[in-house]
């Protein structure tokens, strides 16, 4: 193996470490504690298990964490009901609400539904606007991380040849969005690309978010390149009862014989995501407030 591993669990660990002192400067000086909001609409063990560390390290980092679950059954009144209710506390800093939700509800409605200034997904129209015009926006999560890797690695992105695998609105498209803020020439690749290993041949930065394991193998990937591996895909288990080992959308082992640097999973994107998020509830906090924002935690 050639690359260089990026370690985005050691990454995320020092954003996490950089919210975590500003937000005690925050009470220290100003007595502002930030609040996250996490709504959870039915039972989805993996959204469970996501929803929990993010829990988890909200209160590490000294912000407050309040968990909302709501019943599969929840009507679309009762959970917009929840969101102004948040939407109006001003101990909640930021709102989450986990995605996919159950068929009944209309997601776009209730992402919609969300403050802007609260938005810490950067879901919400507005914040899409934003983002798409150059103007300050809450950015999502996923891609934030993963431009964050990008430039810790780099440095500057400025002429480089990116390619996004994926074109989801939460991942692929504010993905491709921030490339082309850091003048990177940008293509987006979906399912009906015509020879897509040509297309990722040619990048420098490939970033796949495609949602299927071990897609991309090594001989799509042009020497030397930056992988960023979005994916999250569970292999079946071995044996009866097993788990089934996490991979990403690209073969890691043959990725790794050719690309410069590639991401793992677990261990790259995925604690990113979750450092993020706490950086956009800090961020959105700041700005409620009419404070400096923190530097380098934002795009
Ligand atoms: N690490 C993290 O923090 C996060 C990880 N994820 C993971 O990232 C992955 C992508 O998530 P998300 O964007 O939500 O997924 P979506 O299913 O919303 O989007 C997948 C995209 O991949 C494209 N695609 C599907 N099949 C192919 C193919 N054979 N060739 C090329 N493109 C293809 C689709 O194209 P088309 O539009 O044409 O259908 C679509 O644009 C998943 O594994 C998910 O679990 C997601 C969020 C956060
Ligand atoms: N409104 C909304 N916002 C999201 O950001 C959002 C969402 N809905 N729905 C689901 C996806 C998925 N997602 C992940 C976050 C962290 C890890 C993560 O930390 N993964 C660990 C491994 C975790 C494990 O072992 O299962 C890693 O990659 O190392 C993964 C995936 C956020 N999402």
């Amino acid at each position: 193996m050639t690359a260089t591993i990026i370690d985005g669990k050691a990454f995320a660990a020092e954003v996490r470490g950089r919210v975590g002192e500003h937000v005690a400067r925050l009470k220290e000086e100003n007595g502002i504690t930030p609040g996250l909001a996490v709504v959870l609409v039915g039972e989805d063990p993996a959204s469970e298990v996501y929803v929990r560390s993010k829990g988890r390290q909200t209160i590490e980092s000294g912000m407050n964490s309040y968990e909302h679950k709501l019943p599969a059954d929840t009507s679309e009144a009762d959970l917009l009901a929840l969101i102004d209710r948040l939407n109006a506390d001003p101990a909640v800093n930021g709102i989450l609400v986990q995605l996919p939700l159950p068929g009944h509800l209309n997601e776009d409605l209730v992402i919609n539904a969300i403050d802007p200034a609260k938005d810490v997904d950067g879901f919400h129209i507005s914040n899409v606007g934003l983002l798409a015009t150059g103007q300050k926006a809450m950015v999502p999560c996923t891609p934030l991380g993963c431009l964050m890797l990008l430039r810790e690695h780099h440095g500057s992105l400025s002429g480089l040849n990116a390619v996004v695998i994926g074109r989801s609105n939460i991942v692929g498209k504010p993905m491709a969005q921030l490339l082309l803020r850091d003048s990177c020439t940008v293509t987006v690749a979906h399912s009906r690309t015509r020879d897509i290993e040509a297309v990722v041949r040619g990048a420098d930065i490939v970033v796949a978010a495609v949602g299927r394991a071990e897609m991309v193998t090594g001989d799509w990937i042009k020497p030397g390149a930056t992988v960023i591996d979005v994916g999250i895909n569970r292999l079946p288990p071995a044996e009866e009862g097993g788990k089934g080992r996490l991979v990403g959308d690209v073969e890691f082992e043959s990725a790794a014989e050719v690309a410069g640097a590639i991401t793992p999973v677990p261990g790259g994107v995925g604690p990113m995501t979750i450092a993020c998020l706490l950086a956009n509830t800090l961020t959105a906090t700041c700005r409620a407030h009419g404070l400096a924002e923190p530097e380098g935690l934002t795009a």
